[in-house]
């Protein structure tokens, strides 16, 4: 059956009138209702494993802008949790993870098939989602690729140029390959408990692709996703898969036909219009307006929605910001920025 959901028909490839529309980080601290929940959960983590509230913020920018899609409010370090890491955020700096630099690291963690026991929250939020969303909206379900994954299991915080998993890479690459290969096994079963529980559509975040070059973006950020694109299209051969090699560059062309994914997100150091000849040709793409304007706001704001809008309109499109909108966004911008998509 076709589907109806205009996020849905646009994964399975239909050129719309007006692109289905969502936004990175739509539930986020931009808002002041997602602060007000944040602080009744006490603290971010306790937000992500409390369902009820987690599924409130997830909805939250739903009710109040109506977009096409929801995102299951997690995050993408719930997972290296769930394998053994020690988790926590210092506010105003970040997360916080015990470091995996020898083999005795490595060997604390634990096996993938226990990830559920730390996880089933989750699911339950992702169930309460289904139930709670309007029909028209898609849920969508979502883990950090790999690479971007290991960078911070690694480094056990985000880095600027992610250079001790690059070290590790080079100077224990079994040790670096092993670590990798358990985190593709458990986002697997992960994505597939989100799938079981009531995702629609999933999405891969490798928001640190674009520190691997050459050789090393075919092994360690194409070849995961294709991994994990195969082992879940086996399963769940109708749930479509979003991939996000945040700036890949030139290795934006060709990703979705290496990988399976039913469509590539950009962010906005690539143009709409380079995108639209170059990546757009392959299938759905999703994009890509730079979050600053959420800042910014003013015409330059409408101009560049509406030039994304047109320079993408002749294939199959979801809009979306090139990255996560920040704290001090403000949230009237966000309403401009529907508004000039829509209108
Ligand atoms: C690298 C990464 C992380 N988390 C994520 C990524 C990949 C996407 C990207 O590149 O942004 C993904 C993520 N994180 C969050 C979501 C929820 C869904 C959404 O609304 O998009 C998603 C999809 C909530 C969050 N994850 C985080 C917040 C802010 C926490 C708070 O409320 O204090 C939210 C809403 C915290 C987080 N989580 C992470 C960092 C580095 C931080 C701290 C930086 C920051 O504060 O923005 C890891």
């Amino acid at each position: 059956m076709a589907p109806t959901k205009t996020i849905l028909r646009a994964l399975a490839g239909e050129t719309l009138d007006t692109p289905p529309i969502w936004m990175m980080r739509q539930a986020g601290r931009y808002l002041p209702e997602y602060k007000a929940t944040r602080a009744q959960a006490g603290d971010f983590l306790s937000l992500c494993y409390n369902p009820e509230l987690a599924a409130e913020v997830t909805l939250q920018p739903i009710r109040r802008y109506g977009f096409d899609a929801a995102i299951l409010f997690a995050d993408i370090l719930l997972l290296p949790q769930a394998l053994g890491a020690d988790l926590w955020f210092v506010t105003g700096e970040g997360p916080r993870l015990s470091t995996i630099q020898s083999q005795a690291d490595f060997d604390k963690l634990g096996p993938v098939a226990d990830i559920h026991e730390t996880l089933n929250p989750i699911y339950e939020t992702v169930r309460i989602l289904r139930r709670e969303l309007p029909s028209e909206t898609t849920l969508i379900g979502f883990a950090g690729a790999p690479w971007t994954v290991a960078t911070y299991m690694i480094a056990g915080r985000g880095t600027p140029d992610q250079g001790p998993a690059h070290a590790l890479r080079e100077e224990n690459n079994a040790l670096f390959e092993a670590l990798l290969a358990r985190i593709t096994a458990g986002t697997i079963e992960y994505l597939a408990a989100q799938i079981d529980a009531g995702a629609e559509v999933i999405k891969i975040f490798d928001s640190w692709a674009g520190s691997l070059k050459g050789d090393a973006f075919q092994k360690y950020a194409l070849e995961p996703a294709r991994e994990i694109t195969a082992a879940l299209k086996v399963r769940y051969p109708h749930i479509p898969i979003i991939g996000f090699p945040r700036e890949a560059g030139d290795n934006y062309i060709g990703f979705a036909s290496a990988t399976g994914v039913d469509c590539v997100a950009l962010d906005n150091s690539v143009s709409a219009d380079w995108a639209a000849a170059n990546v757009q040709v392959d299938g759905c793409v999703q994009g890509n307006l730079a979050s600053s304007h959420m800042v910014t706001g003013g015409q330059a704001l409408v101009d560049e929605t509406r030039a994304i809008v047109k320079a993408f309109s002749k294939g199959p499109h979801i809009f979306n910001l090139g990255h996560g909108i920040t704290p001090d966004a403000d949230p009237d911008n966000v309403q401009r920025m529907i508004d000039a998509v829509r209108g």
